[in-house]
């Protein structure tokens, strides 16, 4: 497995790996590996050839009060799992590599970014959007994997891919959860047990609407006001958002439930901010 520091070394590693309609898979992560970023990887080499992975804690994307300095690191246990997966090349720059001293262009969906995760944490998209660019000018892979746990950073990626005409195959993977049915997420080490212990309340709130949805018609009014009031009574949660969204569009909507509809829960324990979503069908 390559380890390069530098667009110039990862445009040589994967050099040789281009032409003969070749097909080459990319798996972005902000490193601190788990199985749901393994899943990725996996789905990435049975669709593709080659598989390249890049590890960077894109500093652009973070607020100003946000866990940039505290986000968590382990570069050689993820370079080690990401080799034992098979992966032909690990793209792992800093950020004065990675941006240039006077760079000023930025990729934005003007519309999308502003939205749902957006509102609280402004700037965030514009920073993914910036960065998923970078890496797909730098790597040029035919196909990219994305966590569907960050549906709308999935959306975004689709619509600037669409927009841009950017000629890679973005690829949505299924959200891998703890036995006790957390979402996987490289934040979840810094929550304290009694907020670890209380965190599946997501995942419960999501497998109940699921569930209940089905038998028993509601309106988008009324699941967002069951959820909240469920999510509310979890201690230590304090409920940032509760959104009941188009699952294609992320359009707001009113009434009742007549189509598939996505959940997408932002939920804070402490500073850890976790998220968690699910299409329901009526
Ligand atoms: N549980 C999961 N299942 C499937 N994919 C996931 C999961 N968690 C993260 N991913 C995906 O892995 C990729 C890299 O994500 P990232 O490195 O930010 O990990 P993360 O665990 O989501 O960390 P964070 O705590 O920052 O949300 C993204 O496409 C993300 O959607
Ligand atoms: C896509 C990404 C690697 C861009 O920094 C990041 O937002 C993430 O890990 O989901
Ligand atoms: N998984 C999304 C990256 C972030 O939270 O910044």
């Amino acid at each position: 497995m390559d380890i390069c520091r530098t667009k110039a070394q990862m445009r040589r590693a994967l050099a040789p790996l281009r032409g003969g309609g070749a097909t080459l898979g990319l798996v972005p992560t902000m490193g601190y590996l788990h199985d749901g970023h393994l899943a990725l990887v996996r789905s990435a080499r049975e669709a593709c050839d080659h598989v390249a992975a890049s590890i960077f804690v894109n500093p652009t994307q973070f607020g100003p009060t946000e866990d940039l300095a505290s986000y968590p690191r382990d570069a050689e246990r993820d370079l080690a799992l990401l080799e034992a997966e098979g992966v032909a090349a690990v793209f792992l720059p800093d950020p004065a590599e990675m941006y240039h001293p006077d760079s000023e262009t930025v990729v934005d969906t003007t519309h999308l970014s502003g939205i749902l995760i957006g509102t609280l944490r402004p700037g965030h998209f514009r920073g993914v959007a910036t960065v998923v660019t970078k890496l797909f000018n730098i790597v040029q892979p035919t196909h990219a994997f994305f966590g569907r746990k960050d549906f709308q950073q999935l959306a975004v990626i689709r619509t600037m891919v669409r927009d841009l005409d950017i000629p890679v195959e973005i690829v949505g993977i299924p959200t891998q959860r703890a036995p006790d049915g957390l979402a996987l997420s490289s934040r979840n080490v810094r929550l304290s047990p009694e907020h670890r212990a209380a965190a599946p309340a997501l995942f419960a709130a999501l497998h109940w609407a699921e569930t209940t949805l089905p038998r028993n018609p509601m309106t988008i009014e009324e699941l967002q006001a069951a959820i909240t009031t469920r999510l509310s009574g979890t201690p230590g949660a304090a409920v940032q958002s509760v959104d009941i969204r188009d699952a294609d569009t992320l359009a707001a909507l009113t009434g009742p439930i007549a189509a598939p509809v996505v959940i997408l829960l932002a939920v804070r324990f402490g500073d850890v901010l976790l998220i968690d979503q699910r299409v329901v069908s009526p």
